[in-house]
């Protein structure tokens, strides 16, 4: 049920002049986030769709995948006996738009090795397998009480390709080198997008929060980038809104690590962020008031 609009905190009201200098734009954003509502839910079929689909769905938008079915409000996928027969996977559609990136990927032969860093509860591994379809997906997470939910969704969709592993990052790249070709980061952050879902993020606006979660993006994007073998692709998104923690970690990142380039993908042009400073810089941003989901960022960059 829709909730009562809020009004903005002093802190959440800098925070989104600084997003939005336009203040008709700035409120469309503010009411989104302050008026959560359900967003339709999304299922990523992982086995093959049945006929007649057990839900009504409504028409794709551009850049979903032929794999993926949004469902009109109030259905309750996880409830249906598909979902527990691991038929389809369900989640957020803004997890779907950060993963597009990975359809633009060709490759001569399946890649061998698909690893994603901070994998659970494994909407992105599973999109990325779907996606894909890899020799080898490892699926990694570094805190301990996240790996039941990983371990069990990854087995209940049947990835047979999947391996859970409990590392932190430079173990990680201890373990595999630089022989990935594709490594997903889909980083912890502030999560200011969760607010219009209606969860109250404490202190997501706040400098100090933002400022933390960027200085550790930097650390494992840094550090995951050694996985990826050369001509290798490394995705890079969030569930936040912040500039620090989106376009400011990839400037810094492409501005120290230049032999990772940005990557337009062509299926999120009308989505493309206007901030970044580097001139050949691309991310793409999905905002809660455009109505498909939460929000998302999410980038593509290649190794030479
Ligand atoms: C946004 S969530 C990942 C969501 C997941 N990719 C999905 O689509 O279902 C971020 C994950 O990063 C993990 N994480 C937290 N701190 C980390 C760190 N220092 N290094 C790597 N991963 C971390 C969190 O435990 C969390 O599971």
């Amino acid at each position: 049920m829709q909730k009562t609009k809020q009004f903005p905190s002093a802190l959440l009201e800098k925070f989104s002049r600084k997003l939005y200098p336009d203040p008709v734009h700035r409120e469309t954003f503010l009411t989104a986030l302050l008026t959560p509502k359900p967003y339709p839910p999304a299922i990523l079929w992982c086995q093959p769709r049945p006929n007649p689909l057990p839900f009504d769905v409504i028409p794709p938008v551009v850049w979903q995948p032929d794999w993926v079915d949004r469902l009109v409000l109030g259905t309750k996928p996880g409830q249906h006996h598909l979902h527990h027969q691991g038929a389809y996977y369900v989640l957020d559609f803004s997890s779907v738009f950060a993963a597009v990136p990975l359809q633009s990927l060709t490759f001569p032969q399946s890649p061998k090795l698909v690893i994603d860093v901070c994998a659970a509860p494994g909407g992105k591994s599973i999109l990325a397998w779907r996606s894909l379809q890899p020799d080898l997906l490892v699926a990694n997470e570094v805190i301990g009480k996240r790996l039941g939910m990983l371990t069990s969704n990854l087995k209940r969709c049947h990835l047979a390709c999947g391996k859970v592993t409990h590392l932190n990052v430079a173990d990680l790249v201890a373990e595999y080198g630089q022989l990935a070709d594709v490594v997903i980061v889909d980083a912890p952050c502030s999560g200011q997008s969760l607010l219009a879902k209606g969860t109250n993020v404490l202190g997501c606006f706040h400098p100090r929060t933002i400022n933390h979660n960027a200085q550790r993006q930097k650390k494992i994007i840094a550090t995951a980038s050694q996985l990826v073998r050369p001509g290798g692709y490394l995705l890079y998104s969030t569930c936040t809104f912040s500039i620090e923690e989106n376009e400011g970690v990839l400037d810094w990142f492409v501005q120290r690590f230049p032999a990772f380039q940005s990557l337009a993908v062509p299926a999120l042009t009308d989505y493309q962020s206007p901030w970044g400073t580097s001139p050949q810089f691309r991310g793409y941003r999905l905002s809660p008031e455009q109505g498909l989901g939460a929000g998302a960022f999410t980038s593509l960059l290649q190794l030479a």
